[in-house]
């Protein structure tokens, strides 16, 4: 049996007049990340705020680890971890410092802090002011500040949102060990990549509204439906071609003739799939 971690059931929220999430329905397990994939002012901070009690929800409902939005206090602060990019790092203190604070605050022991520092990749620097870290080290260390207490759901809005590739590609492997580990991980995105890869369900949300739910697999092959090969001869040529007898006939007689240098099926990816259902990119 799937635990449920978190649970969205027919939410919706209006700012004044304007409803910017839309009977919004998801549900995440633990040990999974269920991605919110949409562009800029689609209602993906909106959501987090709403499941971490920081936003009350216009209508719905909402838990997390079986407590109610709505009512969410204190005591549910130590079971979840949250990186947004209002998360603060006191500048002029050291990593570990940081960390040292926010240990005493949340009751953790000090001895955790050099496993974490260690697991984050962040070890080398404990002794480094806050203002003096890169931009992937600040991510990190707000990352490792959100783990400090072991939380049971972690919330990341953006995790590697301006950061360069090398950077993001370790902070998925941190979050796919964590996942591992059993933690559940709520995380918004614009980057389908980052979703496709690291997501086990993702919603991709248009104006507040949730218009494909699914693993990225079940998404992808739902809109499947036009084949399309793409066809790289010896002579350097190149053909995108439709599924169909013609294509065959062509690729079989380029093979016999042995000129095929490489050949692809083009399947659909998250941001194809965006473009079609919505008219928009993801970007
Ligand atoms: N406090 C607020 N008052 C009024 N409107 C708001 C408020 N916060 C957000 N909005 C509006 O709600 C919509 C959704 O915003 P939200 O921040 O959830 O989008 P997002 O998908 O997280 O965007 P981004 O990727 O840019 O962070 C936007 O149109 C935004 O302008």
């Amino acid at each position: 049996m799937h635990e449920d971690y978190i649970s969205i059931s027919h939410i919706s929220k209006k700012y004044d007049k304007d409803l910017v999430l839309k009977d919004v329905n998801a549900v995440l397990h633990k040990g999974e990340i269920l991605g919110f994939l949409g562009p800029s002012g689609a209602g993906k901070t909106t959501t987090i705020k709403i499941l971490t009690g920081q936003l009350m929800p216009t209508s719905g409902e909402a838990k997390v680890l079986g407590i109610d939005c709505c009512r969410i206090d204190e005591r549910i602060y130590e079971q979840i971890g949250i990186v947004s990019d209002s998360s603060g790092v006191y500048e002029r203190m050291s990593v570990y410092d940081n960390l040292k604070y926010f240990a005493r605050l949340l009751n953790v022991p000090l001895k955790n802090i050099d496993p974490l520092l260690k697991r984050i990749g962040l070890y080398e620097h404990k002794k480094k002011p806050a203002a003096k870290l890169s931009r992937g080290q600040t991510q990190r260390l707000i990352l490792a500040r959100a783990l400090l207490h072991k939380p049971k759901v972690l919330f990341l809005d953006e995790p590697t949102s301006g950061l360069d590739p090398s950077t993001a590609l370790e902070i998925h492997r941190i979050l796919k060990e964590l996942k591992d580990d059993g933690m559940a991980i709520f995380l918004t995105t614009h980057n389908m990549e980052e979703a496709t890869k690291l997501c086990d369900h993702v919603a991709l949300l248009n104006e507040g509204v949730i218009v494909e739910y699914g693993t990225p697999e079940e998404i992808c092959l739902k809109y499947n439906r036009i084949k399309k090969y793409r066809v790289q001869l010896t002579d350097g040529s190149r053909h995108v071609l439709l599924h169909g007898a013609d294509t065959t006939g062509r690729i079989t007689s380029w093979m016999n003739e042995d000129r095929i240098e490489t050949l692809h099926t083009c399947e659909p990816t998250l941001e194809t799939v965006f473009l079609e259902v919505t008219g928009r990119e993801l970007q």
